[in-house]
């Protein structure tokens, strides 16, 4: 059964709204929202659309939960601390009451997770693939932003948590990782279906990093990014990027994949650029947060990627990362 479109915002939606006084129970035109005092709004928005983004028999609460993700790993990336967020849902024909109960059930546990309440929204009906697209808003100190046009040569080049797992994940979910064992597959497929946005990374790089950026596209595209912003050449050591048992099992077996590691996006981790003399503060609030920041290569005059391998040979790679066109 599929419930009318207010039936529907009544029924599922406005609870998740029922904790942001500004959302007035999703029964008004717009939302209203401030920022906490002496802070700034920082917003962002990202689309999900099926078979582009996600998988079509991916289970409905991961899938709520890794569209919000992708806009909390935003916020984290410019160093805010997320408020709220917009939802526009596009449901395909096969979405019915009981796949919608499943999605705004996952919103519900990262709402918690993350404290924050949805805003507001948008219903549609679409002909096409089941598409969602969440505005995420989030707020930092007035002047605080992390930006991705900071990096100073001789910086080192950092990443959160382990990089690879995502692009994995999806092969796995493909049946292109029938080598591994059943429980590296799932941890490769929950990384791709689930990803950590890094939220209190982010806030505690503010004064730390000269810039910073979440990895969606691939780690090469992504720091090429920090590079071309900055005015600079990154260059980052093969052997340096962190790795899970599952990733490191299935290089294992298959070396080539390590082009999948460096260019398949789908990572969620942050990458940012840390100047010599803070490079010590890097392992303290490793061990504060509890997750791994690795040091994988630096910032230099020029400009572009530059990957060397084990023995300081650049490598050549035809793709750099994720792109739609
Ligand atoms: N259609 C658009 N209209 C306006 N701004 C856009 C549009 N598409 C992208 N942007 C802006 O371009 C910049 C880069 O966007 P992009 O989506 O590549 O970054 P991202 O969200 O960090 O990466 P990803 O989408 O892979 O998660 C952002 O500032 C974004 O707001
Ligand atoms: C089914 C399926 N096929 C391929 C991919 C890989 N992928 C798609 S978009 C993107 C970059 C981030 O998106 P955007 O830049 O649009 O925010 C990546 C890495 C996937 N996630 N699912
Ligand atoms: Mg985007
Ligand atoms: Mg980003
Ligand atoms: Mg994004």
């Amino acid at each position: 059964m599929v419930r009318g479109e207010f039936d529907q915002i009544a029924r599922y939606f406005a609870p998740l709204a029922a904790g942001a006084p500004g959302a007035f129970g999703l029964r008004n035109d717009a939302a209203v929202l401030s920022p906490p005092p002496g802070e700034e709004l920082v917003v962002t928005l990202d689309t999900l659309v099926e078979g582009v983004h996600f998988l079509p028999e991916d289970p409905p609460d991961l899938l709520a939960r890794k569209a919000l993700r992708v806009n909390l790993s935003d916020l984290a990336a410019m160093g805010a601390r997320p408020l709220g967020y917009l939802l526009s849902t596009a449901w395909s024909s096969r979405i019915d009451d009981a796949w919608i109960e499943g999605f705004t059930n996952g919103l519900a546990a990262d709402q918690k997770t993350f404290g924050l309440h949805l805003l507001g929204g948008d219903t549609v009906k679409t002909p096409g693939p089941l598409t969602l697209s969440i505005t995420a808003f989030g707020s930092l100190p007035r002047g605080g932003a992390l930006t991705r046009s900071g990096a100073k040569t001789g910086d080192g080049l950092y990443v959160s948590g382990r990089i690879g797992d995502g692009a994995l994940g999806l092969l796995a979910l493909r049946g292109a990782l029938r080598h591994l064992s059943l429980s590296e597959q799932e941890q490769l497929e929950q990384a791709y279906r689930l990803p950590e946005p890094r939220c209190s990374l982010g806030p505690a790089l503010i004064g730390l990093a000269n810039a910073c950026l979440d990895v969606s596209d691939g780690l090469l595209a992504d720091a090429a990014h920090l590079a071309e912003e900055s005015g600079l050449q990154v260059i980052i050591e093969a052997p340096a990027v962190p790795l899970s048992d599952a990733a490191q099992a299935a290089l294992a077996e298959d070396p080539e994949l390590f082009t999948q590691v460096l260019t398949g996006g789908d990572d969620y981790e942050l990458a940012f650029a840390i100047p010599p003399v803070e490079e010590p503060k890097i392992a303290v609030l490793s061990q504060e947060l509890g997750l791994s920041l690795t040091r994988v290569g630096r910032f230099a005059e020029g400009a572009g990627v530059l990957i060397l391998d084990r023995g300081g040979r650049p490598l050549t790679l035809e793709v750099r990362g994720w792109t739609h066109f």
